[in-house]
């Protein structure tokens, strides 16, 4: 019998996988759809990302780290760039950031959107054109404000009546003229969480379009001599692989953008419908490419825009998860493996790794799924359904929920975990008091530190009750 053929026994002997998993031909093989683009095996069974062994990667810098794929992030952001060729593609910094990764962005010829202070004072460390940045976030500050027109920020997505009124006062103070879009939300249900849709109406972001707020927003902004309108932006939520929601958002928003036309006779330069495309955690998730995505939206504003009789604006979009999503991977080494009893004489096998909800919290928050890999060796164990879980006190502290893994996974072997550059460094805490890891870009055969490791040291830093 085959390792593959045992372990699928092995599967409905005991176990219990979600009904899309099953026992893989071969589980050593990568699933390469899941994987940045120079991911590979070699023939020992190591994990090779940009020609780096995540072998050697650890030995060196420790685990976990999450490994940064620069060819992959790179061409992702290069696809974009030229499959929007007509539009403006803003890279969204909430889901990796970094100085190193500001660079890239800029290099690749993208503009860049921050939502918050910290971002802001990231991207202008790293050098990055203001104008070639856009300013998120439902409250921003005096302050977050005041930097971002200091640095002459190309555009701050205004989010509330109070922001325009800010950001009036703060102009006028300073003899300028603020470059403006307004947040609108379109009343359109996402498909994808809860916690992560952002255009149905009982929510905390933008101006409703259907209850008028919109209209009056842009209004406000419009006839303020010290804003300069911009345009409406739309983002309807993370993690969407439906074009539904995004057509039936332009529909609404280029209504709008047409009514300002009609009504308040400004035809506004600029139209932004924000990010959101899915990528694949799992072989469930079947995700377009950026060529497919651009015809389709291309021709959804083209077509409203004709409808309108409006003219085209300059549109822009603003991906994050698909850009770093899948050019970053998570290894982790193994402490311990437990077989848990569970009803019905099914077994569960808890493989514990030395991170968890503290390096990414999307499966506790999200209920995320995720896969993964035994990154050091070769095995022809039979695979065996294992939950990989962390290191905290938390029993939601799950890395990934299911997957197959080689039967005899034990303390000290590698596991790698697919997809985790969107939102698991950018939302890591220090829970447990345990240090972020670190990034490490990888390229041609080398490693580059781009964030590195967090230590017990800069931990207590911040405790002003130690002593000497
Ligand atoms: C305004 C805005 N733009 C862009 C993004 C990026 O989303 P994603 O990383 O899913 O492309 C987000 C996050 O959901 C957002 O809130
Ligand atoms: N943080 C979310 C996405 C929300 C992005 C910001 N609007 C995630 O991990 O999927």
């Amino acid at each position: 019998m085959r390792a593959h053929e045992a372990g699928a026994l092995h599967a409905q002997a005991g176990h219990r996988a979600p009904p899309w998993l099953s026992a893989p031909r071969d589980v050593n093989d990568l699933v390469p759809q899941l994987w940045s683009g120079t991911a590979k095996k070699t023939a020992e069974g190591s994990l090779v990302v940009g020609g780096v062994d995540v072998r050697d990667l650890v030995a060196e810098h420790g685990s976990p780290a999450y490994v940064l794929d620069e060819d992959d992030f790179r061409s992702r952001a290069r696809a974009f760039k030229n499959a929007f060729k007509d539009f403006d593609v803003y890279y969204a910094g909430k889901a990796f950031l970094s100085t190193t990764v500001v660079r890239w962005v800029m290099e690749e010829g993208l503009n860049l959107d921050v939502c918050s202070g910290g971002e802001l004072a990231v991207a202008l460390r790293a050098g990055a054109d203001p104008k070639r940045l856009g300013f998120h976030g439902n409250n921003k500050s005096e302050a977050e404000l005041a930097r971002a027109l200091d640095a002459g920020v190309g555009r701050i997505i205004a989010d509330s009546l109070y922001e325009i009124d800010r950001l009036i006062e703060l102009s006028r103070e300073r003899g300028i003229t603020a470059p403006v879009m307004v947040r609108v939300t379109a009343g359109v249900e996402a498909h994808t969480h809860e916690y992560i849709a952002t255009a149905h109406e009982d929510q905390k972001f933008g101006f409703s379009i259907t209850s008028g707020a919109a209209f009056e927003a842009v209004a406000r902004v419009n006839e303020a001599p010290e804003l300069e309108l911009l345009g409406l932006h739309s983002h309807i939520g993370s993690q969407i692989f439906d074009s539904s929601g995004f057509e039936v958002a332009a529909k609404r928003v280029i209504a709008l953008h047409a009514r300002v036309s009609e009504e308040l006779g400004v035809d506004m330069p600029d139209l932004d419908l924000g990010g959101g495309f899915g990528i694949a955690y799992t072989t469930q998730d079947d995700p377009s490419d950026p060529a497919q995505l651009a015809t389709e939206m291309g021709k959804i504003v083209e077509h409203e825009c004709r409808a309108f009789e409006v003219d085209v604006p300059k549109v822009s979009i603003e991906p994050g998860r698909a850009i770093v999503g899948p050019a970053m991977c998570t290894v982790y080494s193994v402490g311990t493996v437990k077989e848990v009893a569970l009803d019905n004489g099914a077994a569960r096998t808890y493989v514990s790794v030395d991170g968890g909800m503290s390096d990414n919290i999307r499966a506790a928050l999200y209920d995320a799924d995720y896969s993964c890999t035994l990154a050091n060796r070769y095995s022809d164990a039979p695979p065996t359904l294992a939950r990989v879980v962390g290191k905290h006190c938390e029993s939601g502290d799950i890395v990934v929920k299911d997957e197959f893994l080689p039967g005899d996974v034990g303390p000290g072997d590698l596991v790698a975990v697919p997809g985790t550059g969107a939102y698991c460094r950018s939302m890591a805490s220090n829970y447990n008091h345990v240090p972020r890891p670190p990034v490490i870009a990888v390229k041609d055969g080398q490693t580059r530190v781009v964030v590195r490791r967090e230590t017990e040291d800069d931990l207590l830093l911040l405790d002003m009750g130690v002593e000497g």
